[in-house]
């Protein structure tokens, strides 16, 4: 993809399988919302081959646009209206697209419970705070009951209660209405979290593609073995830990307590594997690891 002489993204390759959960993570400027504004059919691609739902965004229908949800970064319109309303009359867009296996749109009831806006329902959306804004915004994407779910920062400004719940949201979505879902986010355990599999964007591509324990794997054999033993704790490095602890208990059985096997964070992996592209010390291609379990 390129703005004007600017390459923002090039051999850019990844696929999602349905009903997967994927992060797509990347520093400031990486090309994330670019990437999703491609797929959703938002923004022209000046190159590459792209299809969503075995459709070329460029060119999808409104059949097609049905099935998709989205909630952007931002979205500011229709402060006078009422939360049900809106919904009510932005769920009717959706009712001429339902099938016998997709019933569409969510009653409007339904989707204010599963957002968590009961008491917010009659209340205008100007009032509403930023929130509570966002939970209204992740209604507005999946009140077609969408089979693809696209997630712009979704978290962006909720509490951490609020956070936990639209996790649990996620999970609902994907575990029982088998939506596949994309999502962009700079909270790591969020992503850690949510995800089946991570996808890093630096440097105009994709750097890294797995679960965050794969690409954990990737950057560090090394786990950290912590142990607490006649009031003392102690602290091991070793690219063993399964080795190692069989080791420590067969020599010091029910003396050892306080046991906990930590590997590098998503954290730890992530800012390790962007350095590499931005100080120019990458010479390895994308990290893909197929055929291993997620
Ligand atoms: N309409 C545009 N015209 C020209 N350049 C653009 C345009 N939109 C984005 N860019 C540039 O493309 C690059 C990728 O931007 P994009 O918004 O996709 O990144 P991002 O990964 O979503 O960033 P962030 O994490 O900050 O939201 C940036 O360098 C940005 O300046």
């Amino acid at each position: 993809m390129r703005y004007g002489t600017k390459d923002v993204l090039s051999g850019v390759e990844f696929s999602v399988s349905r009903g997967e959960v994927v992060a797509l993570l990347g520093p400031n400027g990486a090309g994330k919302t670019t990437t999703i504004e491609i797929l959703e059919g938002f923004r022209a691609r000046s190159g590459g081959h792209v299809s969503v739902l075995g459709t070329d965004p460029a060119h999808g229908s409104e059949h097609w646009r049905a099935r998709l949800g989205i909630v952007l970064q931002s979205w500011r319109d229709h402060g006078r209206w009422k939360v049900k309303d809106l919904l009510h009359h932005l769920g009717r867009y959706y009712g001429p697209y339902s099938t016998s296996g997709r019933q569409r749109p969510i009653p409007t009831e339904q989707l204010i419970d599963m957002v968590g806006l009961g008491e917010q329902q009659e209340q205008k959306i100007s009032k509403l705070s930023g929130g509570q804004r966002r939970r209204l915004d992740v209604a507005i994407g999946i009140v077609g009951r969408p089979e693809l779910l696209f997630l712009d920062e979704p978290t962006a400004g909720l509490d951490p209660h609020a956070r936990r719940e639209f996790h649990d949201l996620v999970h609902q979505l994907s575990d029982m209405e088998e939506t596949t879902i994309l999502l962009t986010t700079h909270d790591l355990s969020e992503a850690e979290k949510l995800a089946d599999r991570i996808l890093i964007l630096a440097g105009h591509r994709i750097i890294a593609d797995g679960s965050a324990e794969q690409l954990a794997r990737q950057v560090s054999n090394q786990a950290e073995v912590r142990w607490s033993q006649a009031g003392q704790f102690y602290v091991h490095s070793t690219d063993d830990a399964t080795t190692f602890v069989r080791q420590l208990f067969h020599q010091h059985g029910d003396q050892i307590g306080d046991l906990e096997v930590r590997r590098a964070s998503l954290e730890d992996t992530y800012l390790s594997m962007v350095h590499r592209i931005e100080t120019g010390h990458d010479d390895a291609a994308v990290t893909t690891l197929e055929g291993a379990p997620r």
